[in-house]
């Protein structure tokens, strides 16, 4: 791609991507294609939180990787949006700043042996800029505008993902830690009567509320979506299905015990499952599904594994069917 000095057409290229691996790709292929930068370090904290630590994106970087101290004390550094420049022997360093509203979230680290013509980190700024907001954006687009949560369309995709981690694949099923993978399905119970008895409004508020109690009951590495209208999907990782249970049962007596306003208590039924290779997206989806009818049937207010239910599970028992 030809360079214009205004860099228009890796705008437009950065721009075009609307999945996050192919826009970090746009990104490094952008940053390799501007003039006199070929040794580079490009680091991006995709959390966008000024706290974290970024993380390095083109893992094939010449440049020594950074420790999270020396990364945060850089960033403090160029925070003054500047391109910063250290000589040395062995030639100049240039640090750009990646910005996102006011706070910068990554830097790039140029290494050269002359030091950078100015309207070519000007340049860089521009598309490490671009990079932050269209980031930003898909961010968005996988969110539910209401509660913020995960919402249904990534779904599907995360847990494809899950499933073909490389430590998941074959018959081991286990994650990370050694723990495994589970869904559960959480639904509201009698949410009907919330907005028949208090209005729409209060109802969303509800909705908004449950979704706070269960990003505040799960990880930051499990998954929490707005699956439906009142009802919710966690990707969750536990030692095993007793763990699994109780943190269910946790964050069910903690929703119970939440005072809602003006609606006072409510209470919130759930199914789940341990994540299998053999399943399928939607196979996963209506056994937890199974598992969350029966806590309606048994009264509410109840955590069931589909697992409890004690049903054949054809596919799942026979070891010699292979699905992929
Ligand atoms: N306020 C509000 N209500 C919603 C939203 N999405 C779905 N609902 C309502 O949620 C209610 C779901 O009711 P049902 O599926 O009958 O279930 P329920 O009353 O929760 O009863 P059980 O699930 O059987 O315990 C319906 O009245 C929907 O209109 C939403 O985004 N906001």
């Amino acid at each position: 791609m030809i360079t214009t000095p205004c860099g228009h057409e890796w705008i437009v290229f950065l721009t075009q991507q609307v999945e996050e691996q192919s826009l970090d790709t746009a990104l490094i292929t952008a940053v390799s294609g501007l003039p006199e930068i070929n040794v580079f370090a490009l680091y991006i904290n995709k959390h966008f939180d000024p706290q974290i630590s970024p993380t390095l994106l083109n893992a094939d970087s010449q440049i020594a990787p950074l420790s999270s101290v020396e990364l945060m004390h850089l960033l403090e550094k160029v925070s003054k949006n500047k391109i910063r420049v250290s000589c040395a022997f062995a030639g100049v360093t240039t640090y750009v700043p990646m910005y996102y509203l006011g706070t910068v979230i990554g830097l790039l680290i140029v290494e050269s042996k002359d030091e950078l013509p100015e309207d070519v980190g000007m340049l860089a700024r521009h598309i490490l800029n671009v990079y932050a907001n269209q980031l930003a954006l898909i961010h968005k687009s996988r969110l539910d505008p209401l509660t913020e949560l995960l919402n249904r369309q990534t779904f599907d995709k995360k847990v494809i993902e899950i499933l073909s981690e490389e430590d998941f694949s074959g018959k081991g099923e286990i994650s990370t830690e050694n723990q495994s993978w589970y869904l559960a399905i959480i639904d509201i119970d009698h949410f009907k009567r919330v907005n028949d008895n208090f209005g729409h409004v209060i109802g969303d508020e509800v909705i908004l509320l449950v979704s706070r109690l269960l990003k505040d009951n799960f990880r930051f590495k499990d998954y929490v979506f707005r699956y439906g209208g009142e009802e919710f999907a966690v990707l969750f990782q536990s030692y095993d299905k007793v763990a699994a249970r109780q943190k269910l049962n946790c964050l069910r007596a903690n929703i119970a015990e939440y005072p809602f306003p003006q609606v006072g208590n409510l209470t919130v039924s759930a199914g789940f499952l341990e994540l299998s290779y053999v399943d399928m997206v939607a196979s996963l989806v209506h056994k937890a599904d199974l598992a969350l009818y029966e806590s309606k049937n048994n009264g509410r207010n109840l955590v069931t594994a589909y697992s409890d239910l004690g049903l054949v599970d054809d596919i799942a028992n026979d070891d010699d069917i292979e699905l992929f």
